[in-house]
């Protein structure tokens, strides 16, 4: 059955029965290693544009929370970075663990994270995501690392509504949000041809690591444990440890845009 998920019967053991592109070439995550990583001096600096007014809404799709955003026209987009073309901003979301010392996707020299931000942009030289999703040069998602320490008041907005997306398909409109406030100050990045981490896995995504995390709270990364995979009037399964563990590198380099 395509009913994937993150449990011992549906979790990223068994995807390979369903997405044979699991054992794929370029599968994601990655573990970065950064003395392994080489310095690009030709990669470009991210530029990152988001308009909050292009902010739709907050879902909780059983899998994680996530905003979506309005991509008929180039208002939130990525450009330069390791990528040729412009990307336009579809969503964010996040992968955390079931306590504070794991649950990032990513890993940094075998280090884990609580948490993974990603933003999701699909290459406007194709017509949408659908159709970028299924090109080697379609997708490229910014990772951000969320680090215990300060709450953080941006991240904050998006707790103050797990309320209303406690459970599986619920969602709630959601507008001006600047995702700008959750990139950390210095953008320097780690960069490699990678996948989705999750069904279909297709292998269509630039992967932009940032190397400098965000602050959140361990209460707030409690609220999000709070969520639900389950739907409502079904039994309470929380919404925690939706990461996929580190693929095989086979034979990429990591390419890091600072020295
Ligand atoms: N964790 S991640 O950042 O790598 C990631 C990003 C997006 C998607 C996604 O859009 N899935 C649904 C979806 C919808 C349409 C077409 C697709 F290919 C597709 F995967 C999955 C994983
Ligand atoms: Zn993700």
């Amino acid at each position: 059955s395509h009913a994937w998920g993150y449990g011992a019967h549906t979790g990223p053991d068994k995807w390979a029965d369903s997405f044979p592109i699991a054992n794929g070439p370029r599968q994601s995550p990655i573990n970065i290693v950064p003395g392994d990583a080489s310095y690009d001096p030709a990669l470009k600096p991210l530029v990152l544009k988001y308009d909050p007014s292009t902010c739709l809404e907050i879902l909780n799709n059983g899998h994680s929370f996530q905003v979506t955003f309005l991509d008929d026209i180039d208002s939130s987009t990525l450009k330069d970075g390791p990528v040729l073309f412009n990307h336009r901003l579809k969503q964010f979301h996040f992968h955390w663990g079931s306590s504070d010392d794991h649950g990032s996707e990513h890993t940094v020299a075998g280090t884990k994270y609580p948490a993974e931000l990603h933003l999701v942009h699909w290459n406007t030289k194709y017509a949408n995501f659908g159709e970028a999703a299924s090109q080697p040069d379609g997708l490229a998602v910014v990772g951000v690392f969320l680090k215990i320490g300060e709450e953080n008041p941006n991240l904050q907005k998006l707790v103050d509504e797990f309320d209303s997306i406690k459970t599986k398909d619920s969602q709630c409109s959601f507008a001006d949000f600047n995702p700008e406030m959750l990139l950390p100050g210095c953008l320097d990045y780690w960069t490699y041809e990678g996948s989705l981490t999750t069904p279909p896995l297709l292998e269509s995504v630039t992967w932009i690591v940032c190397k400098e995390p965000i602050s959140v709270s361990s209460e707030q990364m409690a609220k999000f444990r709070s969520l639900l995979f389950s739907g409502e009037g079904e039994a309470e399964c929380c919404m925690v440890d939706n990461y996929r563990p580190p693929q095989p590198l086979k034979g990429r380099t990591v390419r890091a845009s600072f020295q």
